[in-house]
């Protein structure tokens, strides 16, 4: 007898383990749900020939879907399947979410333990793998083209903060999340994902140094998430477009690691425009330029409710309103508190050793936050922990 097991009016493979959990979830589940046999045929079973990335979610494949579409299978480490329902929640969520400078979420995988997300691919990578490669990529981005990009991931983030109802704090803006499509426009990759990791488990995005130089110093250290935080992150990218480098960089003397640290030292010389990439051979509008690092300044205030919106943000970039100069002030710097790491390698920093402006307060546990910063000598090796509610 033909059997044809049906699944909520899905139907799955026969070899599907039910669970009622899943089952349940599944039920009210509205973007495509693929079985694991599908995405392991449309990756060639996983193999390591496709494999594109690796992130603190997972692991990352390329596969051609049944209908001949290229997808990134985002295969997500989380052994636990526990939160089911809340996985799905959000998934649905996220897979309403479109606009231009978003990626699109095509689909996901939820059976046994497995809980994989499919996405679309983007052909040019990310800008951390091109941009800011330091030479490893053939693309070359020229001035307009990076002014393109930057409006574009600002769109994206304006939309996510401003339209979105309620309102998505992504959490984790950096050039790895920045993809690039054939004609390089800029998708912002890993929308509302950290809402999907179970709430024990941190998610340590710590691969890159570089990473730590994102982070907002109200967030490093108190915990304190707010769509402010994606602002200052915005602001720090901004100046990596702009300089084609990356925030940190241990290699550089001193003065010159942190690329906040530098844009303000520069800015108050007035000689900003030497921030600017050099392999653009001059090929760039000096005072537009200068415009982006000051915006990038007011981005990563250290009073977040200095820094302006994202709506703001692209009008400025855009040239519909001005910069207002006289609100500059010295950016927050997390090096500050990692210079307090480096002179104390080896002991667990206690939040009351940070300096006084960054002092965690009994409000700050009230969000169920915990902070562990472990030290080590320098930038490079430092193991980063936050542990965040899941609940903002
Ligand atoms: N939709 C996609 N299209 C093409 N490549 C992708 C896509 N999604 C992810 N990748 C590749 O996989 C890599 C890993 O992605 P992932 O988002 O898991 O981690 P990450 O952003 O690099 O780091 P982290 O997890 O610390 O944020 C990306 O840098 C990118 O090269």
């Amino acid at each position: 007898m033909t059997c044809f097991p049906f699944l909520f009016g899905k139907k799955v493979s026969s070899d599907v383990r039910r669970d009622p959990e899943i089952d349940e979830g599944l039920s009210g589940i509205r973007i495509k749900v693929y079985t694991y046999k599908q995405l392991k045929i449309a990756s060639d079973n996983f193999s390591p020939a496709n494999k594109i990335g690796e992130g603190g979610f997972g692991s990352v494949f390329k596969g051609v879907l049944k209908d001949g579409k290229v997808a990134a299978i985002k295969v997500l480490s989380t052994e636990s399947k526990q939160g089911v329902k809340e996985f799905l929640t959000e998934i649905n969520v996220i897979s309403e979410i479109q606009h231009e400078n978003l990626v699109i979420l095509y689909g996901c995988c939820v059976e046994g333990d497995h809980r994989i997300l499919v996405y679309n691919y983007l052909e040019n990578n990310s800008l951390a793998q091109t941009l800011l490669a330091g030479g490893h990529s053939n693309l070359y981005f020229d001035w307009q083209t990076r002014c393109r990009i930057c409006i574009g991931v600002a769109r994206g983030l304006a939309f996510l903060h401003e339209e979105v109802q309620p309102h998505i704090v992504h959490r984790d803006i950096k050039a790895s999340n920045i993809l690039l499509d054939k004609d390089l426009t800029p998708k912002i990759s890993d929308f509302g994902l950290a809402k999907l990791i179970p709430s024990y488990m941190s998610h340590v995005s710590t691969r890159v140094a570089g990473t730590i130089g994102y982070l907002a110093p109200e967030y490093a250290i108190r915990g304190q998430l707010t769509r402010k935080a994606d602002i200052y992150s915005f602001g720090v990218l901004l100046v990596e477009i702009v300089s084609g480098r990356t925030n940190t960089n241990t290699r550089l003397p001193m003065g010159d690691q942190y690329i906040l640290e530098r844009t303000w030292e520069l800015y108050e010389r007035k000689e900003l425009v030497q921030l600017v990439d050099i392999s653009l051979n001059g090929g760039f509008n000096a005072e537009e330029a200068c415009k982006y690092l000051k915006i990038a300044l007011l981005c990563t205030q250290d009073t977040p409710k200095h820094r302006p919106t994202m709506s703001s943000v692209v009008k400025m970039l855009t040239a519909e309103m001005d910069v207002n100069e006289s609100k500059i002030t010295k950016p927050g710097l997390i090096s500050d508190v990692m210079d307090l790491k480096i002179r104390e390698p080896k002991k667990k920093i206690g939040l009351e050793t940070f300096p006084s402006s960054y002092n965690a307060s009994s409000s700050s546990d009230s969000q169920g936050t915990t902070i562990s910063l472990a030290a080590s000598s320098a930038a490079t090796t430092s193991t980063f922990t936050l542990k965040h509610d899941q609940s903002m």
